[in-house]
């Protein structure tokens, strides 16, 4: 005899924490859209019946993905729901479209709203770490699907990513030191991890935007596919060095080519990168998932947590700390160099001169507008 008499409650509970309000449809870009896919062998077709993968993909291609405030709630919103439901077996995190995945905080809005509120800004930072952190506790393994550039915040959010596999035409960097911010929002904290310190060092403050290939030699990501298919034939990247590693001693692999040939394989890509094929890309991500699938949940997730809990040591560290900075920064250096890029367009120029920035300081002149209008671009006729 069992425990039958034990009075037992078998209605299923509703955990999720969030509606659909902050997702919309491709139409409704800026915004995230969240769709649950259903689990496939990717050998043979055949759906897992009642299994899901969640895509949670920034929409805002004219901006190159950036997420806006509310983006950014549909990102945790997205991971939140993605860890609380049942069915879901992982989360694939990308953006719309063939050019980018992510270039990090909209600069218009950076630009025109919360530069000089610092206070807003660290109200947006309090939701920016909750996306980072929704991501790095959500239930399910998340794969980071490099559609295209992942900059900036974007190189952040896809770093707190479990596993990354990128288109090859994708670059990766940071742009917080030339815009007027620090890498704070993560790539600070998980760079070192990936990369070695030397490298986590200038990557993160350089501003150099490095290739998905030399980024798949340093470890950063698991994979780089083609995404271009010409006359029926998979091209890789055509602006890269692919072929050799070594050439007069030097590791080249990754690197640009130079001169006409990487002039006539940049129009090559400008031809064709907007029918950019991902069937590769996907293959590597719905394999993946599938090797997920098949193995057991908790002892899957408890061991993604276990390395996660690495990457959390020094986000978890430092994230609250860096918000104050991050909102008082808003006030000075933000102001200028997201104005700069914010107003390139207008001035013909997407950074501040930064030498006659560090004059005025060594000069000890007070900051406001009229030291600042020395270092902005002014409009153009
Ligand atoms: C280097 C770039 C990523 C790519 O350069 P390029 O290929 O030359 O393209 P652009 O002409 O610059 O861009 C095409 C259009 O997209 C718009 N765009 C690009 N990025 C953004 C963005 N992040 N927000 C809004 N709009 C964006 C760009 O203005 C162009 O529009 P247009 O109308 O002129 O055609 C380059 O684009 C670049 O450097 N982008 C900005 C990167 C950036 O500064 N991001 C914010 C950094 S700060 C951040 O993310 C943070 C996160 C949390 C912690 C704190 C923090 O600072």
């Amino acid at each position: 005899m069992a425990l039958e008499w034990m009075p037992r409650d078998n209605e299923n509970k509703d955990h999720m924490l969030h509606t659909d309000v902050h997702w919309g449809t491709d139409a409704d870009a800026p915004c995230v859209v969240y769709e649950k896919r259903p689990l496939t062998n990717p050998k043979t077709g055949e759906v897992a019946e009642g299994l899901y993968v969640s895509w949670i993909r920034l929409n805002n291609p004219k901006q190159y993905n950036s997420y806006t405030t509310e983006m950014v709630k549909g990102v945790i919103a997205g991971f939140e729901n993605a860890s609380l439901d049942r069915s879901v077996v992982a989360a694939v995190f990308t953006g719309t479209g063939p050019y980018s995945f992510c270039t990090g905080g909209n600069t218009k809005e950076y630009s025109e709203f919360y530069s000089l509120r610092s206070d807003e800004y660290g109200q947006y930072m309090e939701l920016f770490n909750h996306m980072v952190d929704s991501i790095l506790a959500c239930k399910k393994p998340v794969v980071c699907r490099v559609n295209g550039m992942r900059v900036a915040g974007g190189q952040e959010i896809g770093m707190a990513c479990d596993l990354a596999i990128s288109s090859d035409l994708a670059i990766f960097g940071q742009a917080g030191p030339k815009h007027g911010s620090a890498p704070d929002g993560g790539s600070s904290d998980f760079l070192p991890w990936f990369l070695n310190m030397e490298d986590a060092m200038w990557n993160c403050v350089s501003c150099e935007m490095w290739t998905a290939y030399k980024m798949k030699m340093k470890n950063l990501i698991s994979k780089c596919v083609p995404v271009l298919k010409i006359d029926g034939q998979w091209v890789r990247n055509p602006m890269i060095i692919t072929d050799k590693y070594i050439q007069d001693g030097e590791i080249v692999y990754g690197e640009y080519k130079k001169g006409d040939e990487l002039k006539e394989a940049r129009a090559l890509i400008k031809q064709h990168q907007a029918n950019a094929d991902f069937e590769l890309l996907d293959k590597e991500v719905d394999n993946i998932v599938w090797t997920f699938a098949n193995l057991f949940p908790g002892c899957l997730i408890k061991s993604i947590d276990s390395v996660r809990a690495k990457k959390k040591f020094f986000w978890d560290y430092s994230k609250n700390y860096n918000r104050h900075w991050l909102a008082a920064n808003m006030g000075g250096e933000a102001f200028l160099g997201f104005g700069a890029f914010n107003t390139k367009r207008i001035t013909g120029q997407d950074t501040i001169n930064f030498l006659k920035f560090r004059q005025n300081i060594a000069e000890c002149k007070t900051w406001n507008m009229e030291m600042f209008a020395e270092v902005m671009g002014t409009p153009k006729e």
